[in-house]
């Protein structure tokens, strides 16, 4: 495991998931974006996996699903399960769950922090039922996502936590996408970036939500979205 990007980090930080103005802000401005994504559910009893769920801040934006929840930390997975999901301890690179059990599978802000974010998009796609959807965010391995999401943002007071992030683990964007087509999910890709005035609003007032905006440019942070084949 990377000195970087040892989850056992995130056991010392429980008490930030919730906290709105916290270590985790930005998680929740991409959840409410990410969500948005979702199509509605076409059946009942509709199963939405989460992989590498956190503190389970999607929650509150997931309706019509069985909100199933797994990351590699007990303690996240606790939370999880404290704000409705159904969440269970487990590695996003080894689901257990069997093929094709779910609707969607959300991998939000995670493929950035396995060890192999290949293996971790087989198995969601492994997971995923024909005609079900897949929702990727994370961040491109660039030189200038090393600026922004290591150097400059976790110096930031409040902003992710030192160390968080390594970048040897970031995901190309095109290899994601060739990946993800190699399991019958073919992708479309987007930048993502928080709206410029409220982030400046927010880092000088730690209040209020900043709106995720779309850019052209899959330098940063970047988002996906595809249907698996029948
Ligand atoms: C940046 S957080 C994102 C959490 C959540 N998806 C969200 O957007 O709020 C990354 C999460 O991935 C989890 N994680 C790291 N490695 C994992 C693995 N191999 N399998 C499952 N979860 C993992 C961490 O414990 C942490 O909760």
């Amino acid at each position: 495991m990377s000195p970087r990007n040892d989850p056992r980090q995130y056991d010392r930080l429980a008490a930030e998931w919730w906290r709105p103005a916290g270590a985790f802000a930005m998680l929740h401005w991409l959840a409410e974006s990410r969500c948005a994504l979702v199509p509605a559910a076409s059946r009942p009893g509709a199963v939405l996996v989460d992989v590498g769920c956190g503190g389970g801040l999607n929650a509150p934006w997931i309706t019509g699903y069985r909100h199933v929840g797994l990351d590699i930390r007990a303690r996240n997975a606790g939370i999880a399960a404290a704000h409705g999901v159904l969440a269970v301890q487990g590695d996003a690179m080894r689901l257990p769950l069997p093929d094709g059990v779910a609707d969607v599978v959300i991998a939000g802000e995670i493929l950035e922090h396995v060890t192999d974010w290949r293996r971790a998009v087989a198995e969601a796609c492994r997971v995923l039922r024909p005609g079900g959807t897949l929702i990727v965010d994370t961040i491109a391995r660039t030189a200038l996502a090393t600026v922004v999401a290591v150097w400059i943002a976790e110096r930031i007071p409040g902003g992710p936590p030192p160390g968080i992030h390594d970048p040897a683990l970031f995901v190309p964007p095109r290899e994601l996408r060739e990946e993800a087509a190699r399991h019958g999910v073919d992708m479309r890709l987007w930048g993502l970036r928080p709206a410029a005035l409220p982030m400046l609003r927010w880092l000088w007032r730690r209040r209020g939500t900043v709106p995720i905006a779309t850019t052209r440019s899959l330098s940063i942070l970047y988002a996906g979205k595809g249907v698996k084949n029948a």
